[in-house]
């Protein structure tokens, strides 16, 4: 069942106000991973709440408890829970997303300040932080609530939401939730879901539209070394003392190979080698050499051909080194041995890897390399957040549904693809409440999510949301 033609023409005419609502979230810093924004965070989360509220959905704000960031003890952001129609006769969708982003700053390299929507007319882009990770997309459900009640048409399927503020760090206290509303049953906030649907990853190129079948996990971990009481003089001290910083850059060498293989010995070996089979499902996808090169702005792909490039992201670990803290980054040549550094780095994980079976290999490897470095100084390794990776069977109506859908939209069948990055929730809605999880993707692959210039097509945003409707229309309709 198409979506009717009121509601298409609408989103062309109402373009304006999608994008000023946009623009409004945009402005909001709500930057999880640092406890500066904590408050932004929080007054994102009553924006969203107000907006679900003006087009009718019932909305409940859950506290999820306290929890420690960068030492300081801090209030988690509240999970904005909502639900809008209660009819019997139809399918139930529970939608997820986060309101919360990324850091960024304008000294980062962004050419306008990353929390103020700027818009390109001549390419048709719309720039900022969150504007495709996850604003956009969450706005766009919030797009398609505000169209059916101004036109006065009953909304084709009954709806539920679960948006939080902590996805980019952690999704700490949301398993909790999920897990508890579940057990509810009828009764709960999740009572008589069908299927999920969530809008928060990206077209694998810039022109194919895409379903995702499959998310990485993640385990993340800080390893620090210390050893002087204070930062030091290196003309007074090199070659007297053992220096953090050397130890720390040696052991992070140690985790990964320029090749991107992962040294730490099992973790590779985990995961089975790609049958003939699957090779050839990744050669099918339309995706090039020249994608992932222009996406990533320079000519750096690790493979020559697309399978072995697409399985790197799609099906395989990777360990990404993200940064050294403590260490001394500014302007000019500071002749300082910093007291104390600590590294971050994450692994990407893929069935049957879980932070659980892959953390004691890591932690084991670092302490015995440590080891073999001979230092003085003290190394602490610490886990940050984890979350399991999640593979879905895309033979199922939710997919269908999405598929007529993007096809009515795009004129175009959809690419099915497993996604790099991580949304540690999504297995937790699978298992919990036994229904399948659909990843319906508003953006495209070059928009630079959590990098600087992330941006938003205009039209990314505006057929988005008609796709995001239409999908509720296919659902309706079912097999
Ligand atoms: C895919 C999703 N939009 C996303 O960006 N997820 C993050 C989740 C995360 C985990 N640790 C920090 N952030 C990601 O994959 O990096
Ligand atoms: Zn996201
Ligand atoms: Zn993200």
């Amino acid at each position: 069942m198409p979506a009717p033609a009121q509601f298409l023409k609408f989103v062309d005419a109402h373009e304006e106000d999608f994008i000023q609502r946009l623009a409004k979230a945009v402005e909001i810093p709500s930057v999880s991973g640092d406890p500066a924004h904590r408050e932004d965070v929080f007054r994102m989360a009553s924006f969203l709440e107000s907006q679900l509220k003006s087009y009718g959905v019932e909305t409940k704000s859950v506290p999820l408890g306290t929890h420690k960031l960068e030492g300081k003890e801090l209030q988690l952001p509240p999970a904005i829970l909502g639900r809008i129609g209660n009819d019997k006769g139809k399918k139930t969708v529970l939608i997820y997303g986060h309101f919360d982003v990324q850091p960024a700053e304008l000294s980062d390299g962004w050419s306008h300040p990353p929390f103020k929507l700027t818009r390109d007319d001549a390419t048709g882009r719309l720039y900022g932080r969150g504007s495709s990770d996850d604003k956009g997309p969450v706005l766009g459900w919030v797009n398609v609530l505000h169209a059916h009640k101004a036109l006065n048409i009953p909304l084709p399927v009954n709806l539920r939401f679960c948006f939080e503020g902590m996805e980019e760090t952690g999704s700490e206290g949301l398993d909790e939730l999920i897990i508890s509303e579940a057990q509810k049953g009828e009764q709960g906030w999740f009572g008589g879901v069908d299927c999920v649907c969530i809008s928060d990853n990206y077209w694998l190129n810039t022109r194919t539209p895409c379903l995702t079948y499959g998310l990485r996990g993640i385990t993340y971990f800080k390893v620090m070394i210390s050893g002087p009481a204070k930062d030091l003089h290196s003309g007074v001290f090199g070659r007297m003392v053992h220096e953090p910083m050397t130890d720390l850059v040696l052991l992070m060498s140690k985790l990964v190979d320029v090749n991107g293989n992962i040294l730490i010995p099992g973790v590779d070996e985990m995961v089975q080698s790609p049958t003939e089979e699957e090779r050839a499902l990744y050669d099918s996808l339309d995706y090039s050499i020249q994608d992932v090169e222009e996406s990533a702005g320079g000519k750096i792909a690790l493979a020559t051909d697309k399978a072995s490039v697409l399985m790197g992201r799609m099906r395989s670990p990777s360990l990404s080194l993200h940064g050294i803290e403590g260490a001394f980054y500014g302007a000019g040549g500071k002749t300082v041995i910093p007291a104390k550094v600590s590294g971050k780095f994450s692994i990407r994980l893929v069935p049957p890897q879980t932070p659980d079976n892959v953390n004691p290999l890591v932690v084991k490897y670092l302490n015995a390399e440590f080891k073999k470095l001979n230092s003085k100084n003290t190394l602490t390794i610490e886990e940050l957040h984890g979350g399991k990776p999640w593979v879905e069977d895309h033979n199922h109506w939710n997919y269908e549904a999405a598929k007529r859908a993007t096809l009515e939209i795009y004129k175009q069948t959809p690419d099915l693809t497993r996604e790099g990055g991580s949304i540690p929730v999504t297995l937790t809605f699978a298992e919990a409440l036994r229904v399948n999880v659909l990843l319906l993707p508003m953006g495209r692959g070059d928009d630079g999510a959590h990098s600087t210039n992330e941006k938003l097509d205009k039209s990314n945003y505006i057929e988005g949301t008609k796709l995001l409707g239409t999908y509720l229309y296919e659902v309706a309709a079912g097999q």
